[in-house]
């Protein structure tokens, strides 16, 4: 039954075990690995790498699409043969190893590397790791839930090694859209012109004799952590919605908006879900991950069509989807994440992209990454992509985090990682703040009036009026402008009068 996956008959006695196909790996290579947003991760060879390590120290250098599932990344970085890990991952036991230094993070737009290993600006893989639902008859790779960088790696690669993940019903094949642009300088544009044109193949081509090793796994993707809607996140939403309905009202915007993009995670899933029970209909996606809110909308006749790289699904909408793939099939496609978050793409279609903040500053500056400018959380990942090309560009972010010792908005971002020109809307559970057109003292106003939480309002009200009577077109108190952030570290919260009461008890 298993072989029957393979049907490129000549390929059938490369089947081989996970610790086998481990061997292929050396000290010092460059590995590309599938899986995006934990989802259609190489399971079984990494982890056999990974054992490997323990006896037969060695350190590679890890490409992938985007994060890696079932504890992957753990698993590799406390086997310690991570050097290099690119672009972007959401583990705790590698954050902490990339913060003291350990693993050497390139923190990436996700539409951009694939783009430098095609110049050889970046190091080729030696080796690619595949997930796949199947191999054709010509060769070629039918990926399974995420197509990432799947696709370039397994071109770029000496060696490709398919792990067959017999878990995916093969009735995936099909979903996929495979197409690789041609070399620059003489590409032409991209012949995407709708968020559910199909332009490529359904699976990877490559030349079969490439295929070095083929293994059989069944473990499943890892579920989707998102939690649902809290009150912040609703009120989020509902600030929104509404500001959609009035762009719709002043004809900015279509009635069905134009294709969405959102960003992963708790605040951008439970927005998404706050489209449920607005009256926009015939909505479509043109993102990268799609999460249990895409397959919500579809199933409430909402969303019409999404399009994106790869699937990440909580337990109660996993089953319900795969076990039911063919409902979803013309409503669904999975790209390579170079074309699902393609800048041409993107600013062609018009995409209302709505990523999600760690912070953001009076003039609309934004950190997604770096907590307190230095300790990276996941990595920018597709966030700018789609933020500099897109129609609308929204950040939504809580007011404040940590039981309130956190303000989300704060006087200057201590990492930028979307300029203020990429920015047009600022979203809190406060309110929205809509920057376009406005200068940066106009912006400051904007922001303070409408997403501040209470607690901070006055504190960065006060920052700014100081701020303008010493004047510029960007007013700041630059030795103030973190004073924040350092009060955070050395007292626990970003409430300056909390240091003053410190500071006058000594
Ligand atoms: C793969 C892709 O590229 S998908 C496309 C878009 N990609 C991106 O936008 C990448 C960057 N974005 C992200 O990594 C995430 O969206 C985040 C981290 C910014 C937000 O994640 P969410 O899950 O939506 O938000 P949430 O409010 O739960 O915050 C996550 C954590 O950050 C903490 N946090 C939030 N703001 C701050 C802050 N200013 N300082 C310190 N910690 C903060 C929260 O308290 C929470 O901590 P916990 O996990 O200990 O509870």
């Amino acid at each position: 039954m298993q072989l029957e996956r393979i049907r490129n008959i000549s390929l059938r006695d490369k089947v081989m075990s996970a610790e086998q196909a481990s061997e292929f790996i050396k000290d010092g290579m460059t590995v590309g690995m599938s899986g995006f947003t934990r989802a259609g991760e190489a399971k079984a060879v990494p982890k056999a790498l990974a054992e490997r390590c323990k006896q037969q120290p060695i350190k590679i250098n890890l490409m992938t699409g985007a994060s890696l599932g079932n504890d992957l990344d753990k698993i590799l970085t406390e086997s310690g043969s991570l050097a290099r890990r690119m672009p972007f991952q959401v583990d705790t036991t590698l954050r902490k190893a990339i913060n003291n230094g350990e693993v050497m993070f390139i923190d990436q737009h996700l539409s951009e590397m694939v783009e430098q290993l095609r110049n050889h600006q970046l190091t080729r893989p030696d080796v690619a790791i595949i997930e796949a639902v199947a191999i054709t008859e010509e060769g070629h790779i039918v990926p399974t839930t995420s197509v990432g960088n799947s696709a370039s790696f397994a071109v770029f690669a000496e060696k490709v090694i398919v792990e067959i993940n017999t878990l995916h019903s093969d009735k995936l094949e099909g979903l996929h859209d495979i197409y690789i642009p041609s070399y620059r300088p003489s590409r032409t544009p991209l012949p995407l012109e709708k968020v559910d044109d199909r332009i490529g193949c359904t699976a990877i081509p490559i030349p079969p004799e490439k295929i070095a090793g083929i293994v059989f796994t069944s473990t499943p993707d890892s579920y989707s952590t998102v939690s649902g809607p809290d009150v912040e996140t609703a009120a989020i939403a509902g600030h929104l919605v509404r500001f959609l309905k009035d762009e719709v009202a002043q004809g900015r915007l279509p009635k069905n908006l134009g294709p969405l993009q959102a960003g992963i995670g708790n605040i951008a899933n439970a927005v998404m879900m706050g489209l449920l029970d607005s009256d926009f209909e015939d909505l479509t996606m043109y993102s990268e991950v799609l999460q249990d809110s895409t397959f919500d909308l579809i199933d409430a006749g909402k969303l019409r069509f999404a399009s994106g790289c790869s699937v990440i699904l909580s337990e109660r909408m996993n089953s319900k989807v795969f076990d039911n793939i063919e409902a979803y099939q013309d409503k669904l496609v999975l790209r390579p994440q170079e074309m699902s978050n393609h800048p041409e793409i993107v600013r062609r279609l018009g995409i209302i992209a709505v990523n999600t903040a760690l912070e953001f500053d009076l003039y609309g500056n934004v950190n997604s990454t770096h907590v307190c400018g230095t300790k990276m959380m996941n990595g920018i990942g597709g966030s700018g992509d789609f933020a500099r090309n897109a129609n609308m560009s929204i950040f939504v972010t809580k007011s404040i985090a940590k039981n309130r010792a956190i303000s989300s908005v704060v006087p200057m971002v201590s990492h930028v990682d979307h300029t203020e020109h990429d920015v047009d809307i600022l979203v809190t559970d406060q309110g929205l703040a809509d920057l376009r057109g406005l200068a940066p003292r106009e912006r400051a106003v904007r922001v303070i009036q409408n997403c501040v939480h209470p607690d901070y309002r006055h504190q960065l009200m006060s920052y700014f009026e100081r701020a303008c009577v010493r004047g510029g077109h960007t007013p700041h108190l630059i030795e103030e402008a973190f004073s924040w952030h350092v009060n955070l570290e050395k007292h626990g919260t970003m409430h300056l009068e909390h240091k003053q009461s410190c500071d006058s008890q000594q």
